[in-house]
């Protein structure tokens, strides 16, 4: 494709080049560049992709784009922002994947893996190929891709759309974070389906306040309905029982579909009950009640249910194919994964790290539990630090005993994130092991019958990140090697 075919889709456009070379691969990392590739400089939270030109051009970059002044021997283009240019080019490299392929977006501040992954059971019980890209990462099909963000940059995004149509893959499932919509890396996304699951404490060291936080989930549903294509009817499925809907819906120019526990929603869920395998509950939906009985556990797990079937509903599909993937669904890694190794207490692995997930999950666990409750919680670094003593309260106070121990404490002391957790607490039953491996261990060795740990915040990451490094760490094996050294 030509340069200048790709600059046409950008507006406002500062300064145009006369040269036109053909392009033919377009990457924002000097490192990836290979001859024929536009070089897009983003100036990053850690370096300034200006500074790597010379990198590119050597590399056989044979354009770039840029927002500040540099000196190079290949033509420039500049632009007030190239993070939002990136991702009109990359939408227009690609063909505009999305104009061609079903996409659903999901965002929120918990549950948009697990809605993501129940889209996906509903989708492959009513017998499509699929794509969903996520925290656990991105999938064609059956084929993995590894991520490193829950939602990836604008150009890894477009060339995976662009992979799932050359795959025949007919619908795309995405978790889109609140940092992407700010940062615009879902521009040129064409939604059909954005869904809404709740919206409480996270991500305040970037957004700084909830209300710029929600306006960064909003933009979702402020941009569907946009639309430059001649797709389908545009529907926004929002959790009714969140203050924010009613801000998304005046928004949106969307079909709403609302749903929650209250018969005022379009679909709602009633007389829940957990049993020893899952849950229960009537739903209400299409002037039909049906019994559903799920593996799924907790009354959070019927939250993500109900904005699934909204989604499923919008993109027409039976009722009767959505329930039956409901009821199939075996469960998410690292969501509510209960660990066996053949001992005679629960071990359950959860990737709560916000307070209310972690609230969320406590409330559940102690709905099941015959025993004592054994938490062990940690805070991430480099992370909101207001939700620390939330979390290490909402833990002490929902726990028989809370062990407080590393997250990933990225660059920051661990110790001092270990005091964060613990400001203004006053409760007796906290022990503190800085030491993830050791705080497991001594979890398993005071578990008895009946009891129930809680190993949160981690889920199916299977690494922990000290410094700037990365280590093997997983949850799930670690508390099976700490049931075994039990046994002896
Ligand atoms: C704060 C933030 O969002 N950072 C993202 C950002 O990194 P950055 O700004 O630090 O990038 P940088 O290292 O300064 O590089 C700037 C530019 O120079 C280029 N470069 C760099 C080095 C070089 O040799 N050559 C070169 O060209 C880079 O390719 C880049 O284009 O751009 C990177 C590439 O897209 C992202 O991977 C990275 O996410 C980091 C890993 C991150 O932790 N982000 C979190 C905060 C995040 O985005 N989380 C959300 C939500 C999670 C959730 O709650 O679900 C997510 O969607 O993941
Ligand atoms: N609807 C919900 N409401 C509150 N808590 C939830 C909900 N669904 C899941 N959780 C809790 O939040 C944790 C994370 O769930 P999930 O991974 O689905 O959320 P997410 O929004 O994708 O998170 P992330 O922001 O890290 O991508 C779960 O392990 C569980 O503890
Ligand atoms: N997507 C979230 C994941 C947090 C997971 C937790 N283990 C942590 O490291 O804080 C984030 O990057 O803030
Ligand atoms: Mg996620």
């Amino acid at each position: 494709m030509k340069f200048h075919t790709l600059l046409t889709t950008l507006n406002p456009l500062v300064t145009v080049p006369t040269e036109n070379p053909e392009i033919t691969s377009v990457e924002m990392d000097s490192r990836k560049v290979k001859p024929g590739t536009l070089f897009i400089c983003i100036d990053g939270f850690t370096v300034d992709g200006h500074n790597f030109v010379k990198q590119a051009v050597e590399n056989g970059a044979v354009a770039i784009l840029a927002q500040k002044e540099i000196q190079t021997t290949v033509p420039v283009a500049y632009v007030k922002d190239t993070q939002r240019a990136m991702a009109a080019i990359g939408s227009c490299f690609y063909q505009y994947p999305t104009h061609s392929l079903n996409l659903v977006g999901i965002t929120g501040t918990n549950g948009k893996t697990t809605t993501s992954y129940i889209i996906d059971e509903i989708l492959k019980i009513n017998g499509e190929k699929t794509g969903v890209i996520g925290t656990i990462g991105m999938k064609i099909g059956e084929e993995i891709f590894e991520g490193k963000n829950t939602t990836p940059d604008s150009l890894t995004l477009q060339s995976m759309f662009s992979k799932m149509i050359e795959e025949n893959v007919t619908t795309a499932v995405m978790e889109v974070s609140s940092h992407a919509l700010h940062l615009g890396r879902v521009h040129g996304c064409e939604y059909d389906v954005a869904v809404f699951t709740n919206l409480t404490q996270d991500h305040l060291d970037y957004h700084k306040t909830m209300e710029e936080y929600k306006k960064a989930k909003g933009l979702l549903f402020a941009q569907l309905g946009n639309s430059f294509s001649n797709k389908n009817k545009k529907f926004a499925v929002l959790n009714g029982d969140d203050e924010a809907s009613k801000e998304f819906t005046s928004n949106t120019q969307a079909h709403v579909i609302t749903y929650g526990l209250n018969s005022k929603f379009d679909l709602y869920a009633e007389d829940i009950h957990l049993t020893n395998v899952g849950t229960k509950f009537t739903l209400h939906c299409l002037n039909e009640s049906v019994a559903v009985e799920m593996k799924l556990i907790g009354t959070f797990n019927v939250y993500n249910v109900l904005a699934a079937i909204g989604a499923g509903i919008a993109l027409q599909i039976p009722l009767n194919t959505i329930i039956e993937a409901i009821e199939s669904m075996e469960g998410v890694p690292g969501r509510f994964q209960a660990v066996n190794a053949d001992q005679d207490f629960t071990v359950i692995v959860d990737y709560a790290h916000t307070p209310d997930s972690l609230e969320n999950v406590l409330h559940t666990v102690k709905q099941l539990a015959k025993g004592k409750i054994i938490t062990i919680v940690g805070c991430g670094g480099d992370r909101d630090k207001t939700k620390r003593p939330l979390m290490g309260g909402i833990a002490a106070d929902l726990s028989t005993y809370a062990i407080f121990t590393s997250d990933n404490p990225r660059t920051e002391d661990p110790i001092a994130i270990l005091e964060d957790m613990q400001v203004g607490l006053t409760n007796d039953n906290i022990t503190v092991i800085l030491d993830r491996r050791e705080a497991i261990k001594n979890a398993v060795n005071i578990a008895n019958k009946d009891d129930i740990i809680v190993i949160a915040g981690k889920g199916h990451e299977n690494y922990q990140i000290i410094g700037t490094e990365i280590h093997h760490f997983d949850d799930v094996e670690e508390a099976k090697e700490a049931i075994l050294q039990k046994r002896g």
